[in-house]
């Protein structure tokens, strides 16, 4: 068994909790509360800032061409995401104001700068793997359960995140980069890697859970 198959096993649980998830469920019925939306997208702004910003510490750590063509692939499509941003926006009629970094954000951020900045180039493409899956499966599960019908104001959000097909993935070429990647590390510094990748989607869990319930600093805010 490959290592990314190995991992998808262990990552299961969580995947299927991020799929019934009462946000996601509320973006599959299109009516997800307007304050959930507005923490989302203020969040998501810092999220995408950040997740560029380590995107581009990971061609900082390899010198294989085909890798460093699709992260600056990836850092193109994260331009594409203020549309869905704005999707949301659109619904509620907020307009970004900067708040500050929430609780999960900062500590989703911090976990994948640590993993660029004292990791392998394998726990970097680690910790910023589970974005693109999450998102990936979502978007597919979405639309196969017909969740972007034209009643629903998400729709358009929904497509962006469904491929059509699997040369649109984004997630194909990022597992077998880290299966290659891998194979030049130590058992531990393989596990190391693992757990890097569970805790990022745990944290993907964390993120849609914050908007739901709120999340807050407990003073200064
Ligand atoms: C918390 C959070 N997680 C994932 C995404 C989705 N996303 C962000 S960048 C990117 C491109 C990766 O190839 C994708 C799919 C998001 N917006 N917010």
């Amino acid at each position: 068994m490959s290592f990314s198959q190995d991992l998808l096993t262990r990552a299961q649980p969580t995947m299927d909790a991020i799929m019934v998830h009462p946000f996601l469920k509320a973006i599959a019925e299109g009516n997800v509360p307007d304050d959930v939306l507005n923490y989302y997208v203020e969040q998501d702004e810092h999220y995408l800032k950040d997740y560029l910003t380590i995107t581009a510490l990971a061609v900082t750590q390899t010198d294989n061409h085909e890798d460093i063509a699709k992260l600056l692939d990836v850092a193109q499509f994260i331009g594409n995401e203020s549309k869905a941003h704005e999707v949301m926006l659109g619904i509620t009629g907020h307009q970004v104001e900067n708040w500050r970094r929430g609780p999960e954000t900062l500590l989703y951020v911090n976990h994948m700068y640590e993993s660029a900045y004292r990791g392998t180039y394998a726990d970097t493409l680690a910790a910023l793997l589970p974005c693109a899956w999450s998102y990936e499966v979502m978007g597919r599960e979405l639309v196969a359960a017909g969740a972007n019908n034209e009643q629903n104001p998400l729709k358009e959000w929904i497509e962006l995140y469904a491929p059509n097909d699997d040369s649109k993935s984004y997630t194909i070429w990022r597992f077998e980069a880290l299966d290659r990647e891998v194979a030049k590390l130590t058992p531990q510094q393989q596990e190391h890697v693992a757990q890097t990748f569970l805790l990022s989607l745990e944290m993907e869990w964390r993120f849609w859970e914050a908007a739901w319930v709120q999340e807050k600093w407990q003073f200064n805010i």
